[in-house]
């Protein structure tokens, strides 16, 4: 199916809004546009201006330093987990390459990462990281309370947010340098909870829709967010929002620089769906598991060769 330009997906405006101010007007009118957004879509644009355009500018600026480090150094970041370290220089992955910083919430977690591709330390790329994850973390929040809230699920928000972690990885995608349109990253569902991505001036991300067709996503401001729903939320609801299929599709001559913070469940948190989402009209979709265990299958063969690793994986 080839690409086409599409409508655009819901914009949505989280600038003027206070994670304090739940209940208020524009609480409850932001909160019916996420619920209408990710019903239909899966995933929305959210302009969000709490991430100053100097801060931006300067962690874009880091991205690209680390990237043009020597191989060797990129490669000291490593994980037990795939994704979470460092990926590149590899044929199966001819444009892309990441890193990832796991844990990114804690000060400790960010030094290290920084002291690995700078072993001089870089006291600006610590403060640059603390600043933005602080923000996109508190988007998150703010987005995964409203979901719970619509759906009559306050009395989870607490222990939700309590056993968060957060991965942040910076991506980049060299330009393919033909005239082609060449895959990026392959169409997926993200395995985590829910997946916040800015991206830098190059486009190249592309979501899907109930029918099948693909958007691409063309940021309005150059504040907006694109926020995705991932497997894990949407097996604890039960399927009522779906995991959007996502794909990265490059062309044209310049590199594509993007971020993107992953909430998951921490490791000990079993992931259940609440009796408030079964009944008649809605049976149990999905049995109780863990986010580790969910991945842990996604890597093996049999989850790769999957529609869906997570209806293979726990569906009923
Ligand atoms: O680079 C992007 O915008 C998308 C990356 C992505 O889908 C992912 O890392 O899961
Ligand atoms: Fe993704």
């Amino acid at each position: 199916m080839g690409s086409e330009s599409f409508p655009k997906l819901p914009f949505l405006d989280f600038s003027k809004l206070e994670l304090s101010s739940v209940g208020s007007p524009e609480w409850e009118s932001l909160k019916s546009q996420v619920r209408e957004a990710l019903e239909e879509y899966g995933c929305f644009e959210a302009s969000y201006d709490k991430i100053p355009s100097d801060l931006r500018n300067a962690f874009f600026g880091s991205m690209e330093e680390i990237f043009e480090l020597p191989l060797e150094t990129k490669m000291r970041n490593v994980s037990d987990i795939p994704y979470h370290g460092y990926i590149g220089n590899h044929p199966s992955v001819r444009l892309y390459e990441s890193l990832g910083i796991d844990d990114v919430a804690v000060t400790e977690k960010v030094e290290a990462f920084a002291n690995l591709m700078w072993p001089e330390g870089n006291p600006d790329f610590s403060k640059q990281t603390h600043s933005l994850v602080e923000q996109l973390s508190t988007l998150d929040m703010t987005v995964r309370k409203m979901i719970a809230e619509s759906f009559g699920l306050q009395k989870y928000v607490d222990e939700h947010i309590n056993s968060t972690g957060y991965l942040l990885r910076i991506m980049k995608y060299n330009s393919p340098n033909t005239t082609d349109t060449e895959v990026g990253v392959n169409s997926h569902t993200d395995k985590n909870s829910l997946t916040i991505l800015h991206q830098n001036q190059v486009e190249g991300l592309e979501v899907q829709t109930k029918d099948g067709s693909w958007i691409k996503f063309q940021p309005s401001t150059p504040n907006s967010f694109i926020v995705i729903i991932a497997d894990c939320l949407s097996a604890w609801l039960n399927g009522r929002l779906h995991s959007t299929y996502h794909r990265v599709m490059m062309s044209g001559n310049e590199a594509r620089y993007s971020l993107g913070l992953f909430s998951f469940p921490k490791a000990d948190y079993l992931i259940k769906v609440p009796e408030e989402l079964v009944d008649e009209q809605h049976p149990l979709l999905f049995k109780p598991f863990y986010h580790k265990e969910l991945l842990s299958f996604f890597y093996t063969e049999v989850g790769q060769a999957a529609p869906s690793a997570l209806h293979a994986f726990c569906g009923v």
